[in-house]
């Protein structure tokens, strides 16, 4: 076991500026990551997206699912969602994010990446559904993936590697001054899945 990889370092902030994000590394055991993320492929109701762009409809081949407290509504790449019922293993690892961060989330979307040709394209999560500088937690399982962010003036970038049973946390003025994204890497034959856990307001 690599101990080092499981010794966090939440305090640092990778942003050079204008935002807040934290890496706590892995945060669950590569024995127990393993089996949430054959328990998240198999319990999650994924279905493949829907992007309503330019009057059009795309659908992506990463597949989604967005789980909640209530049956909430959210508006997100011009759809508009209903949240499920937390799983069993959903509120395990919303407890366990709340504990790492000090946040509270009502809230999770999903996504399912079955490979390395599939990623996820430039954007920010401040939509008007969510706390503003809400804190978002974002969990890892699978294939590790490079996650990239922009900044919107000085198109600076910042990377990092998300692995196995990682934490990563997005907050403060992040989504207004930053873009992120998930580049597609062709040589990555493995799926991974991961979860950002969100505050919904109304
Ligand atoms: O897959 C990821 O790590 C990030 C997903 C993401 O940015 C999003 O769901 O808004
Ligand atoms: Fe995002």
């Amino acid at each position: 076991m690599d101990l080092f990889a499981l010794v966090p370092e939440p305090d640092k902030n990778l942003l050079p500026q204008d935002g807040i994000v934290n890496y706590y590394g892995k945060i669950i055991t590569n024995e127990q990551a393993d089996n949430y993320l054959h328990r998240l492929l198999h319990h999650i109701a994924w279905k493949n997206d829907e992007a309503h762009i330019f009057g059009k409809t795309f659908i992506t081949k990463r597949k989604v699912a967005w789980y909640g407290d209530q049956s909430f509504e959210y508006t997100y790449s011009n759809a508009t969602k209903r949240a499920l019922p937390w799983t069993p293993e959903l509120l395990e690892l919303k407890a366990l994010a709340e504990k790492e961060t000090g946040e509270n989330f009502n809230s999770c979307l999903l996504n399912l990446y079955h490979n390395g040709t599939e990623g996820m394209a430039w954007h920010s999560d401040g939509e008007k559904d969510l706390k503003k500088n809400g804190a978002i937690g974002s969990l890892s399982f699978g294939a590790e993936r490079k996650f990239s962010f922009k900044h919107k003036q000085t198109k600076e970038t910042v990377s990092v590697l998300l692995e196995h049973g990682s934490l990563l946390v997005m907050k403060g003025a992040t989504q207004t001054n930053w873009l992120h994204r998930l580049p597609p890497i062709k040589t990555i034959n493995q799926a991974r899945v991961n979860l950002t856990f969100r505050t919904i307001v109304f």
